[in-house]
């Protein structure tokens, strides 16, 4: 890298940034994964001598293989991890908007846990002249565990830096209208070819979200109201009633109480009230993954036909959708106001300029 400051384009960054999933689906993998995640103070707050012996003595030695196998069900075949393809899908789009409107902005991807790291992102992208960085979390509802714990990671690694870059950051945009919109479409992209569920016959759509314990909202976590209103401002823009529609919360992980009502007892109790059609998304994942694919198109599947449903519907989550890309752009777009999107003409003429002064000033 060239450390002459003199010398180096002056380029705005945009990082995307996603949780991070295992590098293959096997139990050494997902163990290694695992700790990463679960040793994060953002995630679990038990005090850390306690959480270790529980980590290490009881939940990794369950749960990696039992994980593993979760994972092996749905790992893409040639792609992997669908949370890691779709993630660099997006990222990958989403520069393709950029160059298309002619800016040079540098659009990479970091992963929390795992690869590619936090810190190998921040380093590309210094080393291709980075000065303004906009972080921007696959994550539409704010939580401290998710996008906190991302930002804080970007943070420690800025901490080591000489020269840092500007920096701002997207909190969220749970109620941004282009999500709400591109949200919208996905769904009604599937009821136009597959026919709209009958309300009145007592069909429901069911919107699902990653959950959190309870005890993180009662000291402050946003993330539940963020939900709510997502949830709200989908069914609205469906024209759907209140009570066509329900937002839910799965994955809930250990014992203590987490955000009700959770998903899967909720499809159950659907089917045996006589709910013969379900129609599930879920609108806090960007990406399809391991809790869309597997616990929701799969597990609760069996759930709702097992007590007496007849037609589940699981629509995929947004991933490659053009129109979320170009909602991701908008959300972008906004954050950067005032910072160059140098166009590469306008770049290399700050570049000759600073050569210009360096060799000034040098030369003195
Ligand atoms: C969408 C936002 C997410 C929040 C909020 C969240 C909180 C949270 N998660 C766990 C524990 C686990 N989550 C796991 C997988 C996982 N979680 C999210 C997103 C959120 N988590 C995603 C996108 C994924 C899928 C990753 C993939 O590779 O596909 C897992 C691992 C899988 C498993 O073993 O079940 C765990 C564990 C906690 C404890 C928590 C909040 C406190
Ligand atoms: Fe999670
Ligand atoms: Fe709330």
């Amino acid at each position: 890298m060239n450390t002459n400051p003199h010398l180096r384009a002056s380029k705005t960054a945009v990082l995307l940034l996603n949780l991070g999933t295992p590098s293959a689906p096997t139990a050494k993998a997902v163990r290694a994964y695992l700790k990463e995640f679960l040793s994060d103070p953002r995630v679990v707050e038990i005090p850390r001598v306690i959480w270790w012996f529980i980590l290490n003595g009881i939940i990794l030695p369950i749960r990696s293989g039992a994980s593993a196998k979760k994972y092996a069900s749905i790992w893409l075949p040639k792609l992997g991890s669908p949370l890691m393809h779709y993630s660099r899908l997006q990222a990958k789009e989403l520069a393709e908007v950029f160059a298309d409107q002619g800016h040079t902005v540098l659009i990479d991807l970091a992963m929390r846990y795992g690869e590619p790291s936090t810190e190998q992102a921040l380093v590309s992208l210094k080393e291709q002249g980075m000065e303004r960085l906009l972080l921007l979390p696959l994550y539409p509802q704010y939580s401290a565990t998710t996008s906190a714990s991302s930002f804080d990671e970007v943070f420690r690694v800025l901490k080591t830096w000489r020269d840092q870059p500007e920096l701002r950051l997207v909190k969220h945009y749970h109620d941004h209208p282009a999500y709400i919109q591109a949200l919208r479409n996905q769904v009604l992209s599937v009821w136009e070819k597959d026919g709209r569920p009958d309300f009145a016959a007592g069909d429901r759509f069911v919107m699902s979200f990653h959950g959190l314990p309870k005890r993180n909202l009662m000291k402050g976590d946003p993330y539940h109201c963020e939900c709510l209103k997502t949830g709200r401002l989908l069914g609205e823009s469906l024209g759907l009633e209140p009570g066509e529609y329900l937002v839910t919360f799965q994955s809930r992980f250990g014992r203590a109480e987490w955000l009700k009502p959770y998903t899967a007892p909720t499809i159950e109790k659907l089917a045996k009230e006589g709910c013969k059609r379900i129609d599930i998304f879920c609108p806090g994942f960007p990406a399809d993954c391991l809790e869309t694919l597997e616990e929701i198109a799969m597990e609760a599947r069996e759930i709702f036909i097992e007590h007496g449903g007849r037609d589940y519907r699981y629509i995929p989550c947004l991933n490659s959708n053009p129109e979320w890309i170009d909602a991701l752009a908008d959300i972008a777009e906004q954050h950067l106001l005032g910072w160059s999107l140098g166009t590469e003409s306008a770049d290399e003429l700050t570049l000759r300029n600073q050569r210009a002064e360096a060799a000034k000033i040098h030369a003195v």
